[in-house]
C-alpha cells in the first residue's frame, strides 16, 4: 500500500474504499443516535468542531477544563467502538494495546482544529490512528515543539493518518476544509475520527 510519511506521521491515502467508508459512515450515525454530537467549550469559547466518542473513554471539554470521561455530558456510559472501526486498527495501528477511545469530530465546512499535542493519554508507545472521512481538510503537521516547521497535505475521504514514534506527541491541526469535495455527505462536511489507547 501507498505511504507518505513526515517525522513519523504515517499517511495511507486512499485506505478505505467508498463501501468500507459508507459502512464506518452507518456506523457512526448509530453511535451519534446514543451519543449525540456536542461542541465542547475551551477556556477560549467553544470550539468549532462538534465531538462525540465510542468506547470506554471519551474526550471532554468544559468549563472545568479538558480530560477522559467514561460518560457523555448527557450521562449515559459511551456506546462500543464499532466492529467496522475496530477492523482499522487492526489493520493499520500496530498497537500492542486495543483503543480505548475513538473520538468522532464533526467539522461543518468553516470548522477547524487549532495545532496542538494528543498529550493527553498514558502510554505513548500505542499510536493514534485518523480516518478521514467526506470533505478534504489541509492536515498541518510539525514537530514535538510549538515553533517547528510544519507541512501540510490535504487529506481526502478514506486517507487514514497514524500518529506513531516521533509524530506520536508532535503538533498537528486542520486549517480548514475544501468544501464539496466529497459526495459522502449529501450536505457537505467532514467526519474525522481519532482512535486511541487512552490509560
Ligand atoms: O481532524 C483531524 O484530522 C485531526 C483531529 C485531531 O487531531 C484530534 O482529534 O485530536
Ligand atoms: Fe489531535
Amino acid at each position: 500500500m501507498d505511504r507518505i510519511s513526515h517525522q513519523g506521521f504515517e499517511i495511507f491515502p486512499a485506505a478505505l474504499d467508498r463501501t468500507t467508508q459508507e459502512r464506518v459512515v452507518a456506523d457512526v450515525r448509530k453511535v451519534l443516535e446514543q451519543a449525540p454530537l456536542f461542541r465542547p467549550r475551551t477556556r477560549r469559547g467553544p470550539m468549532s468542531v462538534r465531538m462525540s466518542a465510542a468506547g470506554r473513554f471519551g474526550w471532554i471539554s468544559d468549563t472545568k477544563g479538558y480530560r477522559y470521561e467514561e460518560t457523555h455530558p448527557n450521562g449515559t456510559a459511551w456506546p462500543a467502538i464499532p466492529d467496522s472501526i475496530m477492523a482499522l486498527w487492526d489493520t493499520y495501528a500496530d498497537s500492542p494495546r486495543p483503543p480505548e477511545c475513538c473520538l468522532i469530530n464533526w467539522y461543518a465546512e468553516d470548522a477547524r482544529m487549532g495545532l496542538h499535542q494528543d498529550v493527553d493519554e498514558q502510554d505513548y508507545d500505542c499510536p493514534v490512528l485518523s480516518v478521514s472521512l467526506g470533505d478534504d481538510a489541509l492536515f498541518r503537521m510539525g514537530g514535538e515543539n510549538r515553533r517547528d516547521p510544519t507541512r501540510s497535505v490535504w487529506l481526502a475521504s478514506g486517507d487514514l493518518v497514524l500518529l506513531t514514534g516521533p509524530s506520536r506527541r508532535a503538533f498537528h491541526g486542520i486549517d480548514r476544509l475544501r468544501p464539496g469535495t466529497s459526495t459522502l455527505f449529501p450536505d457537505g462536511g467532514r467526519l474525522n475520527l481519532t482512535l486511541r489507547v487512552v490509560t
